[in-house]
């Protein structure tokens, strides 16, 4: 602001050092006339340069389109490519300005400065844009996810002790279970469908498998777990919940209409038209709410009769025994879970397996550090169940490869906030009404925190050798700022499932390198990300597998 200040008295000096200059060289009109036709012919320059010549042809950003402005730069694909360029093409000092759709005021949050003070400092400034919290509420009630403000500050509290690193260490058995589970009936689908071959392999041993298809219905199967009801998806069982899940989340033609009009107009008015959508999703919601009562009420009767199955204390429990929550409130954070927590973990698996399909070095060497330091995925030594798995979080090659995958494939590549009340960013006055955007794909790409080999996969960024050489893991990933890695967010509003969906994950690929070696079915293909939520290959991810002899 003083800047300003000092460039106008600066320029309204330099006007009246014209005006005087013209009239000792022309002798002609008086200074106070000269001046003012100056000052008018410069207020016209300016207006005509700031209106017409900076944002068509001199800004970075020109080329925004009639009424839509830069408003598409968000559902540009890659998402998030796009705020990429920006931050590496346009000057900023932590923000960059553009205009949305119909023009509205937009800030790009580019550095960690700024990021700190909307995803910790200042949370409750920023808050998730209320036309998409009205449409998740549809779905998700009164969701971790959607509230704001007192109401999200008392669930989180209450919440966070079921993700605690204890009950996550606790769960690992589990998951490990279930990702010997998926080894199995993908390997029984690779020695069923005998098409290709692989190193001169004999034909039984290695097929072609869309690898999304099986990192969905694992990835259901695991926050199944967290609400202490696996769905056995992976054996094809029908769960009545989860099918009625899937046509809720199906990514038809439809349901995408559906979303786009929510978003245009209002959640109140699109719920209001006679679409067979709104018949359809109100079914799907009482036979979903139906089914999470009666999970609700047999946990509740084995809380009470001391009767648990298991030995490991899930999330549901957690949350009943803490006694913060009615039975709907409950409903509404069963479901909020499996919406955060199913596609998220499915795009991210998916995204590790192209990685080493791609980087067979790499792949190899993950393969001789999980086979030598956790039991094999093929074991049925019932000992196992007493194995430290927290020795996965140790693994440097393991740790290394599930974070760079996370860094250059958010499954959140874009988020939004709008500015709820007038605050300050960056040490610049924000408006109400203002939406910021935040892009964990741009910030985890940028050079200026990643290094110039930013766009790259290397492991080895999240591993450190100490002083006897051995590899030690790191969890910085060799970069000075927390906000350098956004995938989970930071802050109060951060991913609250992310220890779960890290442990989930380092036993998945663990077991799966173990069994499987893996190659693009066609080296030669170009993925394309694709989508806005839970980013995944645009044609699926079809993996040539062979079985190994573990
Ligand atoms: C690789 C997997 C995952 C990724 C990349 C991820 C990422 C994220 C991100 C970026 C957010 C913040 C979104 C925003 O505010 O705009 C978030 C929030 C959240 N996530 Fe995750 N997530 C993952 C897995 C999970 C899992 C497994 C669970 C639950 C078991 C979960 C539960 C949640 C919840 C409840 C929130 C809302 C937290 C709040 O607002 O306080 N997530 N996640």
């Amino acid at each position: 602001m003083t800047s300003n200040a000092s460039r106008s008295t600066l320029s309204l000096l330099g006007t009246m050092a014209t005006a005087l200059a013209l009239q000792s060289c022309f002798q002609r009109g008086s200074f106070a006339v000269l001046f003012v036709h100056l000052l008018c012919l410069e207020v016209i320059t300016y207006c005509v340069y700031m209106v017409v010549i900076y944002p068509f042809f001199l800004s970075p950003l020109r080329g925004g389109k009639f009424l839509l402005g830069h408003g598409m730069a968000a559902y540009e694909q890659p998402a998030g490519n796009t705020f990429l360029k920006w931050m590496r093409n346009v000057p900023n000092d932590g923000l960059i300005f553009y205009r949305g759709l119909f023009y509205q005021d937009r800030l790009l949050v580019t550095s960690p400065q700024a990021l700190s003070e909307v995803l910790v400092t200042r949370t409750y400034d920023f808050q998730k844009p209320k036309i998409l919290r009205d449409f998740l509420r549809l779905f998700l009630g009164d969701g971790l996810i959607i509230v704001e403000e007192d109401l999200h500050q008392f669930q989180r509290k209450n919440i966070a002790p079921a993700f605690t690193f204890r009950v996550i260490k606790e769960m690992y058995p589990v998951f490990w279970a279930k990702a010997k589970q998926f080894v199995r009936v993908v390997g029984e689908q690779v020695a069923h469908s005998p098409q290709e071959t692989l190193h001169n392999a004999k034909a039984e041993d290695a097929s072609v498998v869309e690898i999304g298809r099986w990192a969905s219905q694992v990835s259901l199967d695991t926050i199944g777990i967290a609400i202490g009801q696996d769905f056995q998806t992976l054996a094809n069982s029908q769960d009545p919940l989860i099918a009625n899940y899937k046509e809720l989340t199906n990514p038809t033609f439809e349901n995408q209409i559906y979303f786009l009009c929510n978003m245009v107009l209002s959640p109140t008015f699109v719920s209001a038209l006679p679409w067979r959508v709104n018949q359809r999703n109100k079914r799907l919601l009482r036979n979903i709410a139906s089914k999470c009562l009666g999970l609700i009420e047999t946990k509740k009767e084995e809380l009470e009769s001391g009767t648990r199955a298991s030995r490991y204390s899930d999330v549901l429990s957690l949350l009943i025994e803490s006694r913060n929550f009615s039975t709907s409130q409950l409903v509404d954070q069963i479901l909020t879970l499996m919406v955060a927590g199913h596609e998220t973990t499915w795009s991210t698996f998916t995204w590790i397996t192209f990685l080493l399909a791609r980087h067979p070095g790499i792949q190899q060497n993950l393969r001789n550090e999980v086979t030598e330091n956790l039991p094999c995925p093929k074991s049925a030594d019932p000992s196992e169940v007493d194995f430290d798995f927290d020795v996965a979080e140790k693994l440097p090659i393991l740790n290394g490869v599930c974070n760079e995958t996370l860094r250059l494939y958010p499954a959140i590549p874009v988020t939004a906030r709008d500015v709820v009340r007038p605050t300050q960013l960056a040490g610049q006055h924000v408006p109400a009404g203002t939406q910021i955007i935040v892009s964990p794909w741009a910030i985890n790409r940028d050079e200026t925190l990643w290094g110039a080999d930013a766009h790259e996969f290397k492991p080895e960024r999240w591993i450190d050798i100490d002083e006897a050489g051995k590899q030690r893991v790191n969890n910085t990933g060799g970069t000075h700022s927390n906000y350098a890695f956004l995938t989970f967010l930071h802050g109060p509003r951060s991913c609250i499932g992310q220890g779960f969906a890290k442990a989930e994950l380092r036993l998945l690929v663990a077991a799966f390198v173990a069994c499987f070696e893996m190659q693009m079915a066609d080296p030669h293909e170009v993925v394309i990300p694709y989508g806005v939520v839970a980013v995944k290959p645009k044609t699926g991810l079809h993996l040539r597998l062979k079985r190994l002899p573990v």
